[in-house]
């Protein structure tokens, strides 16, 4: 296991802070509460409480930012023999493992009481359910030893999708499920393009992404099931569920022939890493913009406009 190799007194208090920080993951974060946003405008039929919205965010953040920070204490081997994940504050010895646990702990914590507190216990427990999925689930049991890691494993990012629903209606409907279907179904896409990328530096450390193990051909293919299944999925939001109207369906209609595009040119070029690469920024796009339009969408100005024109043609 890695010790420190930098000694924390040479490093200033902003320092500390930010390693902290850089514990988080906090790039990934912004998107995983998007989905919990669109999730809960949808939920709330487009009048969102602020209160809660903020609540929420705050929670699901805090979560998130715990689950992150144990998943960089556990993978703090590997993180140090990648080149993509030396730098982090675990491998390089910027923090400590215990206090990064305490760290952990205190944010989930934190997430756990704020949601029960101002949201409600549904919200809380499956806010809490994530980060142990992520850890026992993802990076304990699967990320080191199946191929399938990243989509059993990838259920835990679907899951603010569902904190967002239930911190609206303390309940779960099938449309809570359908987007966090489409969360997961999303991720394999998502992920294995990056890891078409990166795939020499999982199997240095012995890490069996599948296209480590399975290879690129089988990688693309799989990728190109799943953005087609993700893209149906996204539909049945509008049909049979009649959760979202008409911008939602030109949006995900839109964003999903580009999707299948993008994913239909790694399919054909599987060893293009050019390819790929757009590939995995375009996932991110995609699904930030996907839940954009679940928000204007349910927006209540958004179906006076609807109306407006409907009546303006008749
Ligand atoms: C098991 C599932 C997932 C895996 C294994 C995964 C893996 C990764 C990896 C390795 C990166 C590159 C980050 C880096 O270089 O440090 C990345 C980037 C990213 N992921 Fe995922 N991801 C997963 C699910 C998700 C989910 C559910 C979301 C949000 C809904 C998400 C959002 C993002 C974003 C926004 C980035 C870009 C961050 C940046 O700008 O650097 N990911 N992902
Ligand atoms: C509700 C709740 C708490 C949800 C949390 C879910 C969560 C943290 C999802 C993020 C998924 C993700 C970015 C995995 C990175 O994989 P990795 O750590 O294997 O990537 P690496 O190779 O960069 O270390």
């Amino acid at each position: 296991m890695i010790e420190t190799n930098v000694s924390r007194h040479h490093q200033t208090f902003l320092q500390v802070i930010q390693s902290y920080y850089q514990l988080t993951k906090p790039r990934i974060i912004p998107l995983l509460l998007i989905t919990t946003a669109g999730s809960m405008w949808i939920a709330a039929k487009g009048e969102v409480d602020p209160l809660l919205l903020l609540v929420t965010l705050t929670g699901g953040t805090l979560a998130a930012a715990s689950a992150q920070t144990i998943n960089c204490i556990y993978d703090r081997d590997i993180d140090y023999d990648m080149d993509r994940t030396r730098h982090r504050p675990m491998p390089s010895g910027k923090v400590q493992p215990r206090d990064a646990l305490i760290f952990a702990i205190a944010l989930a914590v934190m997430s756990f009481t704020l949601l029960a507190v101002f949201a409600n216990l549904l919200a809380a427990s499956l806010a809490f359910s994530g980060i142990v999925f992520y850890i026992l689930v993802y990076t304990h049991w699967l990320k080191r030893h199946s191929t399938q890691n990243i989509v059993i494993g990838g259920a835990a990012g679907a899951i603010p999708a569902l904190v967002g629903w239930a911190a609206v209606t303390g309940t779960l409907s099938w449309a809570a499920w359908l987007i966090f279907a489409i969360v997961f179904l999303w991720t394999p896409p998502h992920f294995w393009a990056l890891a078409l990328m990166i795939k020499d530096d999982y199997a240095k450390v012995g890490i069996p992404m599948l296209p480590v193990i399975e290879g690129t051909t089988v990688t693309v293919k799989q990728i190109w099931y799943y953005t087609l299944i993700t893209v149906a999925a996204t539909l049945l939001l509008v049909y049979p569920l009649h959760a979202s109207g008409v911008v939602y369906a030109a949006v995900a209609v839109s964003l999903g022939i580009l999707f299948i595009h993008k994913s239909w040119r790694l399919l054909r070029n599987p060893e293009d890493r050019t390819v790929a690469r757009d590939l995995f920024l375009y996932s991110i796009s995609y699904m930030m913009l996907l839940c954009l339009g679940m928000v204007v969408d349910s927006l209540p100005i958004t179906h006076h406009l609807i109306s407006a024109a409907i009546n303006l043609i008749a």
